[in-house]
């Protein structure tokens, strides 16, 4: 498969650039004509930069308003382009890419823009180069690859060829199916990107975000399938103009861009079995069926504060490592250990150091573990590991969002033993009874805002998951942006996502004084909120204090019975409410840096996760976070 990359999506300087496209797994990249007249080196120089990068120029672009023109407009243009096929020359690349015209000036009519292709294609052949031409969305007179595909056609020149953009096909919602038909040897390169639907210019739209396929709306999978029935076997190229993406870091935006194509690639190859493209081989996406522990990275002295909260949520210690300074505390089908291991050598001792004691891993139950290491490892996430100790079972694993750990477990008796082979059962002192805890509901993540993308197409990419719509969560120190991953098709894996864009933001806090860790709270299930809430306060738990304000806007809202409201209200219970079902909520306060846990109760098939009270709980955290001196409430 070769892969390419246009320089214009990525950030840095051009060196950079060509230094993070190589190491992503390129093997190509288009020269985006600004990025090096910019960079002060020559065609002759930027060839070299990228051949020592093993990197292919596949393209230059873009030459703009060709076709159609009146004189002398006309024969200028011809002169341009000769210019650039000299700049190709030096630049070692035999394919430039024109744009559809989009001069007022230039004369529509097929013929004429066919007859100068012709032309063109002529003194293209006797430099040994080739042209190809694209419809660009918002083109004066061909904004459409079927009017671009009549003109190549017409031009009927073996230098000329089609050039197709799956942003300029999709935006304008036009059947990709009408690819299908052209061959695939006229097809001289295929762009790809993606976009978040918005609805808004057209060019504007283009110009500014458009993302990594698999990052937004567009059916890029569609489009690639069309093109891969043409029989085309060319590069695939990525074209990204995103104003984020210009000041974010090169190395993970051209990781992403990589990670995109094979993603894409994988599921076009599974629907179109004849392609011409090499994919490589992978298993299919993972279906993520729960999550089996949480493991904590502590000092001594922070576990029996952690120990002490997870006792007022019903959690017992029922065993311990029996090699390792790991404790275990179950309640129903929960697992939360709590790893001290300080020794130099550890993951959890090296991440307790960096980031202090925080949940730096977690178990993903899947029906092959190891299936589940090699599709991630394919897709270029790191693939971890750590010594053993004789006996010790090695559990397939990655690193994730904040370096953070991914252990896959399974059925099969190797991995599913671990329980018993490593841990000691630990009779507890005085059972207290539990509080009802079944399960783990989701977890939620918190990442820079910039890198919520990043990662949505990690998990969405490895997982058989999907995305639902992103919501703004207002915090007073600035927006937090939230969006969920849930697997298919049971969501009985859930996560949220939180992108935090300030410090001042009480997720943007927690990120800055955990020096990036990420799982920012664990939310565990019910199935009878009031019996749990009864439990803990019977443990001693203390709910997270919810204003008085909040029930007098949930009864309004909901119409809710005033003495269920109250019932609530006493409780210290959240509710949300969808066409599908209910929803109950009970928050922690925070430990350490900003973490908490949480109890939820889903009622019929509720799908949300209380976005709505979100600004309520943050409003809470936030009053008890005030300094010493400081009235609370
Ligand atoms: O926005 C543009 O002008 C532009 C230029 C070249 C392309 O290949 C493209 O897709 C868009
Ligand atoms: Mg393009």
């Amino acid at each position: 498969m070769r892969t390419s990359i246009a320089t214009v999506s990525i950030s840095g300087e051009f060196p950079e650039k060509l230094a993070a496209i190589a190491r992503a797994g390129f093997t190509g990249v288009e020269i985006f004509e600004n990025d090096f007249l910019t960079y002060d080196a020559s065609p002759r120089e930027v060839a070299a930069m990228a051949r020592d990068h093993g990197l292919e120029i596949t393209l230059f672009q873009p030459f703009r308003d060709f076709e159609g023109m009146p004189e002398p407009h006309r024969a200028r243009a011809f002169e341009r382009a000769e210019r650039k096929f000299d700049i190709m020359g030096e630049l070692g690349t035999d394919l430039m890419l024109i744009c559809s015209n989009v001069s007022p000036i230039s004369l529509g009519g097929i013929d004429r823009a066919a007859d100068d292709f012709r032309e063109l294609g002529e003194r293209a052949a006797k430099r040994g180069v080739r042209v190809g031409y694209e419809a660009l969305a918002w083109g004066r007179h061909v904004n459409d690859h079927r009017d671009a595909w009549e003109i190549v056609r017409r031009a009927d020149h073996a230098a000329v060829g089609l050039i197709l953009d799956s942003f300029h096909t999709l935006s304008r919602k036009i059947d990709p199916d009408t690819i299908r038909s052209i061959p695939g040897d006229r097809i001289f390169i295929v762009q790809l990107a993606d976009a978040p639907l918005i609805d808004m210019d057209l060019l504007y739209w283009s110009r500014h975000f458009r993302n990594m396929p698999g990052e937004g709306d567009l059916p890029v999978v569609d489009f690639m399938r069309a093109v891969a029935a043409t029989g085309y076997a060319g590069p695939l190229s990525l074209e990204i103009f995103n104003d984020q993406f210009r000041g974010g870091s090169a190395r993970a935006l051209a990781e992403d861009g990589h990670r995109s194509l094979v993603y894409v690639m994988d599921q076009v190859a599974r629907l179109e079995p004849d392609i011409r493209i090499a994919v490589p081989p992978m298993p299919d996406r993972i279906h993520a069926e729960g999550i089996e522990f949480v493991e904590f990275a502590a000092g001594t002295e922070e576990k029996v504060n952690l120990e002490a909260l997870l006792a007022t949520l019903g959690f017992e210690k029922t065993a311990r490592h029996r090699n390792r300074d790991v404790d275990l505390y179950t309640q129903g089908g929960i697992r939360i250990a709590i790893n001290t291991d300080s020794s130099g050598d550890s993951f959890a001792g090296a991440s307790y150091s960096v980031h202090g004691t925080n949940a730096y891993a977690f178990g993903m139950r899947v029906e092959n573990a190891e299936a589940a290491r090699e599709r991630a490892a394919a897709l270029g996430a790191p693939v971890f590991s750590e010594p053993r100790q004789p006996g010790e079972i090695s559990v397939p694993a990655i690193q994730g969002v904040g370096n953070g750990v991914i252990y896959f477990l399974d059925d099969a008796p190797a991995l599913s033993a671990i329980w018993q082979s490593e841990f000691e059962p630990v009779v507890p002192a005085a059972p207290r009874g539990n509080a009802g805890l079944t399960r783990i509901d989701h977890l939620a993540q918190t990442t820079r805002y910039d890198e919520m993308l990043t990662w949505l197409l990690f998990y969405t990419s490895i997982f058989a998951t999907r995305r639902t719509p992103m919501v703004d969560v207002v915090d007073p120190g600035g927006l937090v942006r939230s969006q969920a991953i849930e697997s298919l098709p049971d969501q009985r894996f859930r996560l949220t996502m939180n992108g935090a864009d300030s410090r001042k933001t009480f997720a943007g806090k927690f990120l800055a004084e955990g020096f990036g860790t990420s799982i920012q709270h664990i939310a565990f299930a019910t199935d009878d909120i009031f019996f749990t809430a009864r439990a803990l306060t019977a443990l001693g738990f203390q709910a997270l204090p919810i204003s008085r304000n909040y029930y007098d806007d949930l009864e309004a809202r909901f119409g809710l019975e005033p003495a269920f409201s109250d019932r609530l209200r006493a409780a210290g219970i959240l509710y949300d409410r969808d066409d599908n079902g209910e929803y109950f909520q009970i928050y922690s306060r925070t430990f350490g840096e900003g973490f908490f846990f949480e109890v939820v109760e889903r009622r019929g098939a509720y799908g949300g996760y209380g976005a709505m009270n979100a600004p309520f709980r943050i409003a809470a955290q936030r009053r008890l976070l005030r300094p010493e001196g400081m009235p609370k409430r």
